[in-house]
């Protein structure tokens, strides 16, 4: 996507020596800053500090990790050290055990002295498909937007989405926010309801900053306004991403989203699910059984912004003396997803579904 009219994807090869370069998300929306990832400690830092997030780049964030570990050291020990530590700072996105034993296979059976270069081609490659699972989620995207449109019959299609799943969350483009840029961009009229995304904001922050630069129409809601616009008649269809589909098609994704899963079947609004392959973990089949990651309680008892001289702060909003709890991820069963956009199609949200798009994995997993 464009950044004052250059072209950026979220993670890249430096050009300039070996390093990674990252646009740091943590200074969203107040300043647009790139960031150098020169070694494992500095890539492990950027997951868990949430310089990257985004279940996709995380993954590819890991994949670059690998290859800077691997430039040091290219031993067996040191692998599978850097699988372990990276691996270790985020447990909900499946995405990121899925490319760090993708650059592991890749590279294991190499002897050690082409190990860095054989992870580092990986990590490329696990970039460029990622941005084509994406540009196909949104084509596919689209046609259900067009559907939607055309059953309205006039006005803008009102879009609600949770959390960012767009380009800042992938390589390029995003999962739920893709279809949305491909409508935008044919012309069809979108409107979108941007979640908030307390704790950390991240549709207030992201989403929001995402989609103002691409000129796309939208308004920033409290996380608690989408039930009375759902009630209202104000919102057509709900589109989010997701950290982790099991086979049976329960979805786990940013804290809240089950909110409003059962807010759109209470009052009739479709609500579907974008995700590329590599979100869907095969390996299991209860959406209870997916890892939720506690983050810190400072997340909740305070809340960043931006002081009118340009510094970042913190600001409490709790009595100090009150616990906080910081689950970041819930679980919408697969009986309120009324479909998932995937790279290769649409389908329902079952175990069926995923079977018909995903053959290959459907049959490993059930053996
Ligand atoms: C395409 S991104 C899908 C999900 O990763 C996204 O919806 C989400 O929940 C991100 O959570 P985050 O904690 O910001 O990494």
């Amino acid at each position: 996507m464009r950044v004052d009219g250059t072209a950026y994807r979220t993670i890249w090869p430096a050009a300039d020596g070996p390093a990674v370069e990252i646009i740091d998300q943590t200074k969203l929306p107040h300043s647009f800053e790139t960031l150098r990832l020169t070694g494992l400690d500095d890539a492990a830092h950027a997951i868990t500090a949430m310089q990257v997030r985004g279940a996709p780049l995380i993954g590819a964030t890991a994949a670059y990790g690998l290859w800077l570990a691997l430039r040091v050291d290219p031993s067996d020990v040191s692998l599978n050290r850097a699988c372990e530590t990276l691996i270790a700072t985020r447990p909900t996105a499946v995405n990121l055990c899925w490319a760090v034993e993708a650059v592991r296979a890749a590279v294991a059976g190499l002897p050690p002295g082409e190990r860095a270069d054989a992870a580092f081609a990986k990590a490329g490659e696990i970039c460029d498909a990622d941005v084509a699972m994406n540009r196909a989620i949104g084509e596919h995207g689209l046609a259900l937007f067009r559907e939607l449109h055309a059953a309205k019959g006039g006005g803008p299609l009102n879009v609600l989405t949770h959390c960012n799943a767009g380009w800042l969350a992938t390589v390029d483009w995003g999962t739920a926010l893709a279809p949305i840029y491909m409508a935008h961009d044919a012309g069809l009229p979108v409107h979108v309801w941007v979640d908030e995304t307390r704790p950390r904001n991240q549709g207030a922050a992201l989403t929001a900053w995402e989609l103002g630069r691409h000129g796309v129409p939208h308004t920033v809601i409290a996380d608690n306004a989408g039930g009375l616009l759902m009630r209202q008649g104000r919102v057509d269809l709900c589109i989010t991403g997701t950290d982790r589909v099991t086979a049976r098609g329960d979805v786990a994704n940013k804290i809240g989203t089950y909110l409003k899963a059962l807010a759109a079947r209470a009052n009739g609004v479709p609500f579907h699910v974008a995700l590329p392959g590599p979100t869907i973990d095969w390996s299991l089949s209860d959406g209870d059984a997916i890892p939720i990651e506690e983050r810190a309680g400072r997340e909740v008892s305070h809340i960043p912004g931006r002081t009118d001289d340009g510094e970042i702060r913190d600001v409490r909003i709790t009595p100090p003396d009150s616990p906080v709890a910081n689950p970041a991820f819930d679980v919408t069963p697969a009986e309120l997803v009324d479909g998932f956009v995937t790279e290769r199609g649409r389908c329902s949200a079952s175990a069926e579904g995923l079977a018909a798009l995903y053959p290959e994995h459907a049959s490993a997993a059930a053996e």
